[in-house]
């Protein structure tokens, strides 16, 4: 049985209210929906040009949500980082993502990168904020992570989503090794992208430790046929 709580992003919904430049649909109503829904949290991914969720919209989430708050993105944008330690979310999520990247595609290089996380994850644990850094499932970047300082990790799942269909315990094999690296060593365990409806439950039964998913994209599009409530649950009862 799988303890992941899954955290809704809500990126897509940004994507559709700017394409109109008014407030349709709502952000912080469709985040609060999400949570009556049974999420038990809201992701969401500024990106510096604002082309889904604006600064401003992490300021009324957290003004208006009751379960984890998780802000994901670049921190080596000042601007994030600002943003970040003026909203005390619950958590937020370290990605080394590029300028103008289409979305997130890869994790962070914990050996290259050791000392600069190890200082900016000390910036935000100053505040308590739980910190988590996205990782490619490769044991040396996790047993790197350690001594970054860093809460948590989060998988990155696009390799395990794109295999899934073709052989789904290769695909998964990666990530099995990568989190019980992340058990002895006491580091927490979140997982995201591309998560979906197929291959969300044998992820959740097969990874040991795993705390969190995030997922936005497929979730979002499910709720185009399904509706929000029903598909939420069905997320939800993929990782029971
Ligand atoms: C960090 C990650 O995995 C991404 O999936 C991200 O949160 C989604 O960002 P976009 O919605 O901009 O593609
Ligand atoms: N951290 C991953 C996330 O928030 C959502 O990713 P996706 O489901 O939109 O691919």
């Amino acid at each position: 049985m799988s303890q992941a709580k899954l955290s809704v992003n809500i990126n897509k919904i940004a994507t559709l209210r700017n394409s109109r430049g008014a407030n349709n649909p709502n952000l912080v109503k469709t985040a609060l929906d999400c949570e009556r829904f049974g999420a038990q949290g809201i992701t969401v991914h500024p990106r510096p040009d604002e082309r889904h969720i604006r600064y401003q919209d992490t300021f009324d989430l957290k003004a208006a949500i009751k379960t984890e708050f998780n802000i994901e993105g670049n921190c080596e944008e000042q601007k994030f980082v600002e943003l970040v330690l003026a909203n005390q979310p619950a958590q937020v999520t370290l990605v080394p993502d590029i300028l103008g990247q289409i979305t997130s595609n890869h994790g962070w290089d914990t050996i290259k990168h050791q000392n600069y996380l190890q200082d900016i994850i000390g910036v935000f644990k100053e505040k308590n904020i739980r910190v988590s850094i996205f990782v490619d499932p490769n044991t040396e970047m996790v047993e790197a992570a350690k001594t970054t300082g860093t809460d948590r990790i989060e998988l990155y799942t696009e390799a395990y989503a794109s295999g899934f269909h073709r052989d789904k315990e290769k695909a998964i094999a990666p990530y099995i090794f990568a989190a019980k690296k992340a058990n002895d060593l006491g580091i927490g365990i979140n997982a995201g992208h591309d998560l979906d409806l197929d291959n969300l439950q044998y992820f959740a039964q097969n990874i040991p430790g795993l705390l969190e998913v995030s997922i936005g994209h497929a979730l979002i599009c499910d709720a185009l046929y399904l509706g929000l409530e029903n598909t939420i649950q069905r997320y939800l009862y993929q990782l029971a």
